[in-house]
C-alpha cells in the first residue's frame, strides 16, 4: 500500500476560509477579532514567521497588530507593554514570539499574559486546564497536529504514540493532547537511550528534534504515522524536516511534509484561538 501525505497547507486554507466566515458573523455582531504580536529582536527566522502569522490573519478577516521592539528592550518594559495589551479591550489575542533575548525571562514573560487571550496556549493556567482535558486555548503545533490527525481520520486510542522532544511548546503539550485522547504515549528525547528500541514500537511518531533529516526508515515501523515537526533550514535555504522524508515513504503508511505539514496547521491553530478569544470563550477569573 501506498502511503498518504498528510496535506497540512491544504487543510490549513480551507479551515482558514471557513474561519474567515466565522470572522464575517463576529464582524457583523460588532466584534473585531484582534491578534496583537510582540517581536522583540530581529532573529530572521522569527521575522519570517511573523510575517506569515500576519498574512494568514489578515486573509481571514483578523486585524493582526506586530509590535517589533529592539534587542535591547528590558524585561520590566515588555511586562509593562503586555500589561497595556492585557487591559485594551480591542485585543483579543497576545503572541509573544519566542525565543525572546537572553536577558528576558521567558516564562515570566508568558505568565504576565492574560490566560483570557494567551492565543499561544503556553500560561500555566491554560496548560493546566489542558492537563485537565477541560476546554482552552491549545498550543498552536500541537493542537494543529491533533486536528490533522482527526481530518485523516486517523485513529488515535489504543495506539501507541511516541513523542521525540519535550519542548514545552511542542513535545510536552502534544504528548498530553495524545493521552487525552487515550494513546499510550512514550517521550523520548536528548538523553534517550537507544532510541529507536522506542521509535520502532511507535504506530503514531512525532519528531520534534530539530535536527535535519536524523529519523531514517530504520527508526520508523511498517504502517507507522509520521508528524514532522522539524523545520531546519539547509545551507541552500531550503526547509527539511527532521524525518529523512524519502526513505521515511517506504515504510509509513502517512506522512507529513516539510515544508506544507504541520507549520501552516500551527498557523491556523493561531487563528482559531484568537477568533475564540474574541468570542470570549475559555475565559477564567
Ligand atoms: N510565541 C510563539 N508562538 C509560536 O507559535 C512560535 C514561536 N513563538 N516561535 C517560533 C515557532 C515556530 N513557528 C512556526 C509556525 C509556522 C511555520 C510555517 O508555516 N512553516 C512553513 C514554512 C515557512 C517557511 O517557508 O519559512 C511550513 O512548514 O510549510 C513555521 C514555524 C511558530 N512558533
Amino acid at each position: 500500500m501506498s502511503v498518504n501525505i498528510l496535506n497540512g497547507k491544504q487543510l490549513a486554507q480551507r479551515l482558514r476560509m471557513e474561519m474567515k466566515d466565522e470572522v464575517d458573523q463576529l464582524v457583523q455582531d460588532g466584534i473585531k477579532p484582534k491578534l496583537t504580536v510582540v517581536l522583540v529582536g530581529n532573529n530572521p527566522a522569527s521575522l519570517s514567521y511573523v510575517k506569515g502569522k500576519e498574512k494568514a490573519a489578515k486573509e481571514a478577516g483578523i486585524l493582526a497588530d506586530v509590535i517589533r521592539l529592539p534587542d535591547s528592550t528590558s524585561e520590566k518594559e515588555l511586562l509593562r507593554l503586555i500589561q497595556q495589551l492585557n487591559e485594551d479591550d480591542t485585543v483579543h489575542g497576545i503572541l509573544v514570539q519566542l525565543p525572546l533575548p537572553e536577558h528576558i525571562r521567558e516564562q515570566l514573560v508568558i505568565t504576565a499574559i492574560s490566560p483570557n487571550k494567551d492565543v499561544d496556549g503556553f500560561h500555566p493556567v491554560n496548560i493546566g486546564k489542558m492537563m485537565t482535558g477541560e476546554d482552552t486555548f491549545l498550543p498552536c503545533t500541537p493542537y494543529g497536529i491533533m486536528t490533522m490527525l482527526d481530518a485523516y481520520d486517523i485513529e488515535i486510542e489504543g495506539k501507541h504514540a511516541v513523542v521525540i522532544g519535550r519542548s514545552n511548546i511542542v513535545g510536552k503539550p502534544v504528548g498530553q493532547l495524545l493521552l487525552n485522547r487515550n494513546a499510550t504515549v512514550t517521550y523520548c528525547h536528548s538523553r534517550t537511550k537507544n532510541l529507536k528500541q522506542y521509535t520502532e514500537q511507535a504506530d503514531i511518531l512525532i519528531a520534534a528534534i530539530g535536527k535535519a533529516n536524523v529519523i531514517t526508515k530504520d527508526y520508523i515501523k511498517k504502517g507507522a504515522v509520521v508528524i514532522d515537526v522539524g523545520i531546519n533550514r539547509l545551507e541552500d535555504g531550503s526547509l527539511t524536516g527532521d524525518v529523512d522524508m524519502e526513505g521515511a515513504m517506504e515504510k509509513a503508511s502517512h506522512i507529513t511534509p516539510v515544508p506544507g505539514g504541520v507549520g501552516p496547521m500551527t498557523i491556523a491553530m493561531l487563528l482559531k484561538n484568537t477568533i475564540d478569544a474574541a468570542k470570549g470563550l475559555n475565559r477564567v477569573e
